[in-house]
């Protein structure tokens, strides 16, 4: 399948101190592809979904969101950022504003849209995410499972290209992880492009079409999940699987 480039990563270094953290990563998404980025605590993959919206800064590298490079700073940083949206491991939802106003709010700040159309789409999207019956709670009402469905809405709320995932259930209750991981092979299957860190790996077997191991800031291995999973090539990727096996 030829590679329609959304998000590509060239030669991108990191320090925190003395801690390369990112080590010459290159990494292309595909338009539609989910990739899943595992590998252990540590190996840098939240710093590296981060530095895909420039949450985090990068010392090298270049970061191309739909071919277009991620400047530093400027009007043209917060546009790219906001068409790749991002779904956190702690919702982030306003405790005092309802359901609604959390996805609505962005829509009228970035967008410019007025908030007669935020709230429809908001509704729309509350539907989608199995919310529409929530819409005028607070996000203290709703459990764990379903803040996070609220955040993936206020994230498709605006009109991305693509979403990062940086851990969506760490934080959650075990019951809960399935209801947020099943909105997310929806939107796999709907043909969004995802990037998605996280450590289940049935997702990862099951809704990603290249898995990313990253081991010491380095991506070691990058390749389809049946590969990965079945014939691990490096002595890191197997020592990593045989201990969450064990689990
Ligand atoms: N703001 C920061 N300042 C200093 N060090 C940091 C900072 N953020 C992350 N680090 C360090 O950088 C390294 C990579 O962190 P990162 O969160 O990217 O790893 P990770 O692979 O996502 O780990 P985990 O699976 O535990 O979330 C870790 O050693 C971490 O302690």
């Amino acid at each position: 399948m030829a590679v329609d480039p959304l998000i590509e990563l060239r030669d991108v270094n990191k320090h925190f101190g003395p801690l390369h953290v990112l080590r010459d990563i290159s990494l292309t998404v595909g338009r539609g592809e989910v990739v899943v980025v595992i590998g252990p605590s540590g190996s840098g993959k939240s710093t590296l979904c981060r530095a895909i919206n420039r949450l985090e800064t990068v010392e090298s590298g270049t970061i191309l969101i739909d071919g277009e490079p991620l400047p530093a700073e400027g009007k043209d940083l917060a546009r790219l950022r906001a068409e790749v949206g991002m779904v956190f491991q702690s919702f982030n939802l306003f405790a005092h504003k309802t359901v609604l106003a959390n996805v609505s709010l962005a829509q009228v700040k970035v967008r410019g849209r007025g908030k007669r159309e935020a709230d429809l789409r908001s509704r729309e999207l509350l539907e989608r995410v199995g919310l529409a019956d929530q819409a005028d709670k607070f996000p203290a009402q709703l459990s764990g499972g379903q803040q996070q469905r609220v955040a993936i809405a206020r994230a498709l709320a605006m009109d991305p290209k693509a979403l990062l995932f940086d851990e969506p259930t760490s934080a959650l209750d075990p019951e809960m992880i399935n209801e947020v991981l099943e909105v997310m092979r929806q939107l796999a299957q709907e043909g969004m492009t995802m990037v998605v860190v996280t450590h289940e790996m049935g997702f990862a077997r099951s809704a990603a079409n290249r898995v990313v191991f990253m081991a010491d800031g380095r991506i070691v291995e990058d390749r389809s999940p049946e590969e990965f999973f079945t014939a691990p090539e490096s002595d890191r990727a197997k020592d990593f699987l045989s201990k969450i096996l064990k689990h």
